[in-house]
Formats: structure tokens, C-alpha cells, sequence
């Protein structure tokens, strides 16, 4: 039987080491993630995230993620990392988010109670290039590690959805055949060590792509 034509995007979220962005590009990794948010246990400096934008494969994006930074934090980040894309995790609304005229993905709680409405999100934010469905955990702003319930995803989303939220190795399969969605985003379950956020592993790198590439053929 021939392949699918059909694969899973997949974003490797909180980066700190330039060693580890060269080995998502060797995996075949689509994306990877330098988170800025204030409150982040895996945030970087500027300066960092250019050195590893540097150890980025050719066609791989760079994004840049934000929750509630100033427009004048986010122009300092884009000016010395110069991501491809960028990620908003907070309270930012569609004019703040396109101003700065670079593609962005807009980060969606999925909280305990009803789902996402598809239509209001994209009347809210048509100028997003997607949506990224995070698990939802009072008092956290994202990275948690935790997983909600992909049961919950909305159908009839026309822009592409990633799904994220306490992926690991061993769930990302299940996750994928449920959901089927654009992409998938991981930033924990990449990582070995719980106390040392940011500090990715690679056989679980490598675990995680082979396990998203075995549920595109399934
Ligand atoms: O990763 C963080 O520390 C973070 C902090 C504040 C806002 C967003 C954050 N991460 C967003 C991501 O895209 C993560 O990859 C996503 O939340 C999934 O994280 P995990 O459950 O650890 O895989």
C-alpha cells in the first residue's frame, strides 16, 4: 500500500540548547519554539534564541512565543532573532497580533468546560495562520505537561489546529489517530528530567517523530 499523502506537522516547543535545535532538523521536525513569556521555566533571552536560530536546518520555522508582552518586547525579539513565525499565548487580540506582519498562530485553552466555538474563533482572529488547542490548567499559562481531553476538539475548524498539552512518546500516537490534527506540539514529553525544563532528550525527540510518522500511516 503507498504512503499517505498526509503528514502531521510537529513542533518542539521551549528550546534552550542550539544541540538540540540541530537535531530537531535532522529528525524532520517542522517548527521549534522559543518561549519568551515572563512566567516560563523555560524561557530565553534574545540572544540565546539567535544562537539557536543559527543551529536551524533550512526550511525549518523559528517561532517566537509570547504571552501578554509588550508590542516594544516582541519588536526587541524580532529584531534579534528574526523567527518565522510567532505564538501568542495570552490576552492578545487580532490587531496586536498582526502588527507585527509576520504569520502567527493564536494558543486556545481548552478548558473543563464546553469547547471552543470554530465560527467565533475565526471571527475573532481571521488573520491567524491557525490555532494551537493547549491543555487548559488554572493558574498556568502553558508547558504543563498536562493533556485534556482530545475528544473535545472542535470539528469544522478551517485553519489548521495544533493539538498540545502533555504529549509524550507514548501517548502522541493515540492522540494523533484521535484527532488527526494539522500539527502537534510537544515541550515536556521531549524532555527526561522534570527538573531541568528546557533540556531536551534525544532518543525521546526522536521516539516522539517516529511515533507521529507510525499514526500517519495508520
Ligand atoms: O512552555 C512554557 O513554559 C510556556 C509558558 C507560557 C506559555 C506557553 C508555554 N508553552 C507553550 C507551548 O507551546 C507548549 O509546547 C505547550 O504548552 C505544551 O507543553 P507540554 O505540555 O509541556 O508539552
Amino acid at each position: 500500500m503507498s504512503p499517505p499523502l498526509f503528514r502531521t506537522r510537529i513542533k518542539f516547543c521551549g528550546m534552550t540548547r542550539p544541540g538540540d535545535v540541530r537535531l530537531a532538523g535532522e529528525l524532520g521536525v517542522d517548527a521549534v519554539g522559543f518561549v519568551f513569556a515572563a512566567s516560563s521555566r523555560r524561557r530565553v533571552e534574545p540572544e540565546q534564541a539567535a544562537a539557536m536560530r543559527d543551529a536551524l536546518a533550512p526550511m525549518v520555522d523559528a517561532v517566537a512565543l509570547f504571552m501578554d508582552s509588550s508590542a516594544d518586547e516582541v519588536r526587541q525579539v524580532l529584531s534579534i532573532v528574526r523567527p518565522s513565525l510567532l505564538q501568542f499565548h495570552g490576552d492578545e487580540d487580532e490587531a496586536f497580533c498582526r502588527s507585527f506582519g509576520l504569520p502567527y498562530i493564536k494558543a486556545v485553552a481548552m478548558g473543563a468546560d464546553t469547547p471552543p466555538d470554530p465560527l467565533a474563533l475565526h471571527s475573532r482572529f481571521p488573520s491567524a495562520s491557525g490555532f494551537l488547542l493547549d491543555a487548559h490548567v488554572p493558574g498556568e499559562a502553558g508547558g504543563t505537561g498536562r493533556a485534556f481531553d482530545w475528544t473535545r476538539v472542535p470539528r469544522g475548524l478551517t485553519k489548521p489546529i495544533l493539538v498540545a498539552g502533555g504529549l509524550t512518546p507514548g501517548n502522541i500516537h493515540e492522540a494523533v489517530v484521535t484527532t488527526r490534527p494539522w500539527g502537534v506540539d510537544v515541550s515536556g514529553g521531549i524532555e527526561a528530567d522534570q527538573d531541568a525544563p528546557g533540556v531536551k532528550d534525544g532518543a525521546r525527540m526522536r521516539e516522539f517523530v517516529e511515533e507521529v510518522r507510525r499514526a500517519d500511516c495508520g
